[in-house]
């Protein structure tokens, strides 16, 4: 494929820093990728996976002359990123992130970037529990929905722009404001994994059910939330101090809907749980059947994991 942009500087080559840079280099989007990170090991470790055509520990030499920069870093490190990078920004260039929550980036960044650069925050809907450089696979965006959230004033070109380069990885684009996309990530992302981290810290936590039964006889629901609660503590730490009114919304309404089945199954009401259980399958269908399951559809294309519950004997 014809590059679809020139130079692309990378800040922060994580689990999806490195799934965008594998994507440049295998399908071609990119003349050169520049990649920078803050530890020197990470950076040598992307080196040694040949995930770019330079290497920075400074971001500024990273996003000299880049016609695209992509911040992907945690959430609560954009706005000092874009803070540094500000200066060395080539005029016309197109400026995005993936972080996961919207708001907080468009807040932290903006101020900071000229105006002669293109904003368009963005956010793959796409992840695994796992991070660091090694983590990266090519597939992670086929047939995943990217959000972008351009800023009041983005040219319409340089959205498109981007929503090309997206489409290129595989994924879907849509466009939304930031304070929308927090809203609907608040209920289908971070309250899960929220109760995905209390439910494992409630088991682990008990003193009548010993840590090493939990391992040996928990479920596949109980190991879904370990998977989920095995997630990067800084990253989803940054999540919920960022995202954090429409989190409390969601999770207010979560409360409300866990204290009526609390009631019904106090009080025998088999309907009442018997009615919310069939819409919920039903739910779940409709995941499926758009395609949109995850463990489904990564079935075979993750990189080889450890797998902490085999290694305890099961
Ligand atoms: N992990 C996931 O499933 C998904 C994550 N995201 C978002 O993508 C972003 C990156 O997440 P991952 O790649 O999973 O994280 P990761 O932990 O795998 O990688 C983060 C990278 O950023 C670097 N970094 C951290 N602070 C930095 C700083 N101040 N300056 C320069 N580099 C810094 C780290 O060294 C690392 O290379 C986050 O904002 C996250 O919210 C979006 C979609 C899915
Ligand atoms: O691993 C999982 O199940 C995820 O939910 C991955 C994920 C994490 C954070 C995001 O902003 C988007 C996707």
């Amino acid at each position: 494929m014809t590059p679809l942009f020139g130079k692309v500087a990378l800040v922060g080559i994580g689990l999806i820093g490195s799934s965008i840079a594998i994507n440049l280099r295998e399908r071609g989007l990119a003349s050169e990728i520049a990649i920078a990170t803050r530890r020197e090991g990470t950076l040598a470790r992307a080196r040694e996976l040949g995930l770019g055509t330079s290497y920075h520990s400074d971001p500024i030499e990273a996003v000299k002359d880049a016609d695209l920069v992509i911040l992907c870093v945690p959430v609560g490190a954009c706005g000092a990123v874009a803070q540094a990078i500000a200066p060395a920004l080539k005029p016309g260039a197109v400026v995005t992130d993936v972080g996961s929550v919207k708001g907080s980036v468009v807040a932290d960044m903006a101020p900071h970037l000229p105006a002669h650069v293109h904003f368009v925050p963005g956010h793959p809907i796409a992840g695994t529990e796992q991070s660091g450089p090694d983590a990266g696979f090519l597939e992670l965006f086929e047939n995943r929905w990217t959000i972008l959230t351009p800023v009041e004033g983005t040219q319409a070109q340089a959205t498109e722009r981007l929503r090309a380069l997206w489409e290129a990885m595989g994924a879907m684009v849509e466009v939304m404001s930031a304070e929308h996309h927090d809203l609907v990530l608040a209920i289908v992302s971070h309250v899960p994994h929220l109760i995905a981290y209390n439910i494992v810290g409630t088991a682990a936590d008990l003193e009548t059910v010993t840590q090493s039964e939990v391992i040996k006889f928990s479920a596949s629901g109980f190991r879904d939330f370990t998977r989920i609660a095995a997630s990067d503590p800084t990253m989803w730490r940054d999540i919920f101090l960022t995202n954090r009114e429409a989190v409390l919304e969601m999770l207010a309404r979560f409360s409300e809907d866990l204290a009526s089945l609390q009631r019904a199954i106090r009080w025998g009401d088999g309907d009442a749980l018997f009615e919310l259980f069939t819409r919920t399958r039903s739910i779940r269908r409709s995941i499926v059947e758009a395609g949109q399951d995850t463990a489904e559809a990564n079935f075979g294309r993750l990189p080889p994991r450890k797998d902490p519950w085999n290694e305890a004997g099961d």
